[in-house]
């Protein structure tokens, strides 16, 4: 542990602090956090006895060297020095290593959650919608799938200033966005919510603390002339901090792989990954154990996560269906349909091409868009979310055993027999049970596999890639498409590919199904990004949200 006494040593031992903590902070937060280096350095995040230990060995040596207990003396001392090196993932100072696996009872703390130098970090995956979106807000059923891209919040205590009660900084480097408050100054603000006593556990926090943080928020925004797209993260991000963990000094930051506001549920993955690490903070997860960086949440602590991450897709989104959200928690392919979720069991890791059309555009404008029409054409659009459902249906059918899905289309197309095992090949390929993203491109090594056919245009389009087509075709009919979009569809059904927008819609990204069928996919590529798009490819069915907890001094696991 760092008792104060210490760190008042460490003040004001006349060091310049810069050079004695620099890079143990540039590990700590991002190298370009001013402010946080600014306030976060100085306190040395060595335990007392190590410290202790390193200072005193001269004088050990003089002392012992001619000695008869000089061997003890040596062998104690090398033991201390891996001791101290082993310690890190077990916590610095007084935490204990318990037999339990359940992270709350691995940290022994005296302070209200943890301590300074302690750093608790969160991922949790994009996702892409395979069928669905939008009908899913009106009660229909969409599928969904984790993206193997993440959005990562770090977040720990910051070092403990005498007489005051510290601060709360958040860093949101995708939006360019960096603030920070003295606790003391949150404490008078939100005297009227009485925030001593926050109980995580207790469901979706409060109407009021949502208001106050609208309030507070766009007061922030107009004085810190902040950008609007910004203030929903930083108004969801508020509302879980002071629901979840009450008024603690903490520094959060929170990077993305993700396009914000592109269709692959950035908001989602932000509220998740938020939302995990507070719970984190807390000490109300139980994780699982294993020697990998980053552990999964188990018992009941990933329905907890999700529910907090829901409350915050809403300050985000307005209605949001919940699909993102319980896709970026849970993982891999699940079906949902009016909150109820059934995981697809297949272990899918399906290839594809994504493409963004850089087109901004704004999933709670869209999704209200689209409602407005519902309630213009009641009957009509009745019908397309009728349509989608039976889609998605269809989809799951799909997905689950794509075996009968080639036989029924054999069956139903009755293709040559060339035809039928190209069919073969590609369903197979999306179902790999060893976990293999299917080889997309031609200098992709994947040197077992046979170089395939080369396809017979036009081609057949398997039964998932007509469903995607029809689904495409009804969002279109919601009105959620968009120029960029269409023509994207059209340079990629070029080359026999099938595609379709993911998400909100009105922008945003495009997915292709790539099919193992040596399809010249750098050609494809190519063409795209001459008209200008971005392209990059992607799996999809992985891991949800995951936590990772560790002291300060170790790199990140997104770092090794
Ligand atoms: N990394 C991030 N840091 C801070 N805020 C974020 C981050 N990612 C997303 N957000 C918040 O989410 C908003 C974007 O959400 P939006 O729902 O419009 O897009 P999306 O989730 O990427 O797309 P979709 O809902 O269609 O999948 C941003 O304006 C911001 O408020
Ligand atoms: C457009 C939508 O259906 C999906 C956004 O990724 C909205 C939602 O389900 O909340």
């Amino acid at each position: 542990m760092i008792r104060k006494s210490h760190c008042e040593r460490r003040w004001s031992d006349g060091l310049p602090r810069s050079t004695r903590t620099k890079s143990r902070d540039e590990l700590f937060f991002h190298p370009t956090d001013s402010t946080a280096t600014e306030v976060g350095t100085g306190v040395s995040l060595l335990p007392t006895g190590i410290d202790a230990a390193l200072f005193r060995l001269p004088i050990l040596f003089r002392r012992v060297y001619s000695s008869r207990f000089f061997a003890v003396a040596l062998w104690v001392t090398i033991a201390g020095v891996f001791a101290a090196l082993n310690r890190p993932y077990r916590g610095l100072g007084r935490h204990r290593m318990n037999s339990s696996p359940r992270m709350g009872m691995d940290i022994d703390i005296d302070q209200s959650w943890m301590e300074t130098g302690q750093v608790v970090e969160a991922r949790a995956p994009g996702k892409v919608i395979i069928c669905g979106e939008h009908a899913v807000v009106h009660g229909t059923g969409a599928v969904a799938a984790a993206l193997n891209r993440f959005t990562v919040v770090r977040i720990n205590r910051p070092p403990d200033h005498i007489g005051d009660e510290g601060y709360l900084s958040l860093h949101l480097p995708e939006l360019e966005v960096r603030l920070k408050w003295a606790v003391a100054f949150l404490k008078e603000y939100f005297a009227p919510l009485s925030l001593s006593e926050v109980n995580p556990l207790s469901t979706g926090g409060s109407e009021e603390v949502k208001k106050m943080v609208g309030e507070f928020v766009e007061i922030q925004m107009i004085d810190k002339g902040m950008d609007k797209g910004a203030s929903g993260g930083v108004e969801a991000f508020l509302f879980l901090y002071l629901s979840i963990l009450g008024l603690q000094p903490l520094e959060a930051v929170v990077t993305s792989e993700l396009p914000v506001g592109a269709g692959l549920g950035s908001s989602a993955a932000f509220c998740v990954s938020v939302s995990a690490a507070l719970l984190t903070a807390a000490r109300k997860l139980e994780l699982g154990s294993g020697e990998s960086l980053w552990r999964d949440i188990i018992g009941t602590g990933l329905d907890l996560v999700n529910m907090w991450a829901f409350e915050g897709e809403k300050i985000i989104h307005g209605k949001p269906s919940g699909v993102d959200n319980t896709v970026s928690c849970y993982g891999h392919v699940v079906h949902f349909k009016k909150g109820q979720i059934t995981r697809i069991t297949h272990p899918l890791e399906l290839g594809m091409l994504l493409t963004n059309t850089k087109v901004s555009r704004n999933t709670k404008k869209l999704v209200a868009a689209v409602g407005e029409r519902a309630l213009r054409h009641p009957e009509a659009m009745a019908a397309v979310f009728k349509a989608v459902d039976a889609i998605s249906e269809e989809v799951v059918q799909y997905l689950q055993s794509p075996d009968e899905a080639v036989t029924a289309l054999e069956s139903q197309l009755s293709p040559n027999g060339e035809e039928r095992d190209l069919q073969r090949k590609y369903a197979a390929s999306l179902f790999m049970s060893d976990g293999m993203i299917i080889n997309t491109s031609k200098t992709d090594g994947n040197k077992s596999t046979p170089p395939a056919p080369k396809p017979r245009r036009p081609r057949q389009l398997t039964r998932l890639e007509e469903l995607v087509s029809m689904n495409q075709g009804l969002l279109q009919c919601m009105g959620v498409s968009h120029p960029s979009i269409e023509q994207i569809c059209q340079i990629t059904s070029g080359f026999s590919l099938c595609s379709k927008l993911t998400g909100a819609g009105g922008g945003g990204c495009v997915f292709t199904l790539l099919r193992n069928d040596g399809t010249d996919i750098l050609k494809l590529r190519h063409q795209l990004q001459l008209a200008g798009f971005d392209c990059f490819q992607a799996a999809m069915g992985g891991k949800g949200v995951q936590v990772g907890y560790r002291a300060s001094i170790l790199p990140s696991p997104l770092e090794v």
